[in-house]
């Protein structure tokens, strides 16, 4: 199987001694993994490590057989990622904004702009500016960027924060067009247990700064009730708690 993203033996503690240890993961071609965690397991710190927004202390990343932070723009050549909130300029339009992106591709034409604004829900209002947008329009409109330039790989932290019911839905069909149709990978980190069951083929799960268990979604499924109880037991909840991840 073609290795997309490796990482060995990564590291990261801040100044509090927080941060994670040696995590150690493999993504395939055509993955779609899921992240779970408790809040502060380390999920964010693996995704900025991997996307070169802070450095290890110790360990390796290769992206598409390119090191990062050493060989970053090849590494991240194919990979789209929505990992910090974007940081909007907002006295311009989703569709401005969605140009000034394009810049850093040139394969990406107009057609394909007006295509993602209308895959995330935003083709009515793409001249509007994004000052005026709520939370869940401004999180479409960053996922909107991640998949523009058509990338293998794409790396998403908490994308369901803030999209209501109907952006969660439009959110989940996204991905699985794009996994079944483009052949997308997606690392995807999330508290929404329900929605990894149905998108991810594999789920890992971090704690205290490690990944301490990964699977195969189906075969999870085969032992277990679902993964929210898998998750459950893996952290060692009360099971009448029925908390979710
Ligand atoms: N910039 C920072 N400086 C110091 N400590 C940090 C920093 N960023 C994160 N941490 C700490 O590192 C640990 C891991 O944080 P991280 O944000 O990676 O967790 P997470 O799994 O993404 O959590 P959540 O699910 O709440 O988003 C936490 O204990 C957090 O307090």
């Amino acid at each position: 199987m073609n290795i997309i993203l490796e990482t060995t033996n990564l590291c990261k503690e801040y100044a509090n001694k927080r941060g994670i240890r040696d995590m150690t993961l493999r993504l395939y071609a055509g993955d779609v993994y899921g992240l779970l965690g408790p809040n502060g397991a380390g999920k964010t710190t693996f995704l900025k490590l991997i996307t070169g927004l802070i450095r290890p202390d110790q360990g390796t990343i290769t992206l598409f057989n390119n090191r990062i932070p050493e060989h970053f723009e090849a590494g991240m050549q194919h990979v789209g990622t929505m990992v910090e909130s974007a940081d909007f300029h907002n006295f311009l339009t989703a569709n401005q904004y969605l140009e000034l992106v394009a810049r850093f591709y040139p394969a990406v034409v107009s057609k394909r702009i007006e295509e993602v604004l209308d895959l995330v829900g935003l083709l009515k209002v793409r001249k509007e500016k994004i000052k005026g947008y709520s939370t869940g329009m401004k999180q479409k409109l960053a996922l909107a960027a991640a998949i523009l330039p058509e990338p293998k790989l794409v790396i998403l932290d908490e994308p369901t924060n803030g999209l209501d019911i109907e952006g969660t839905v439009m959110f989940r069909k996204l991905i699985k067009q794009l996994s079944t149709e483009m052949g997308t990978s997606f690392l995807i980190s999330s508290h929404m247990i329900h929605e990894l069951e149905q998108l991810c083929n594999r789920v890992g799960i971090v704690i205290g700064g490690q990944l301490r268990r990964e699977g195969y979604v189906s075969e999870l499924l085969q032992k277990n009730q679902s993964l929210e109880q898998f998750y459950i037991d893996e952290l060692q909840l009360p099971k009448e708690d029925n908390a979710s991840a």
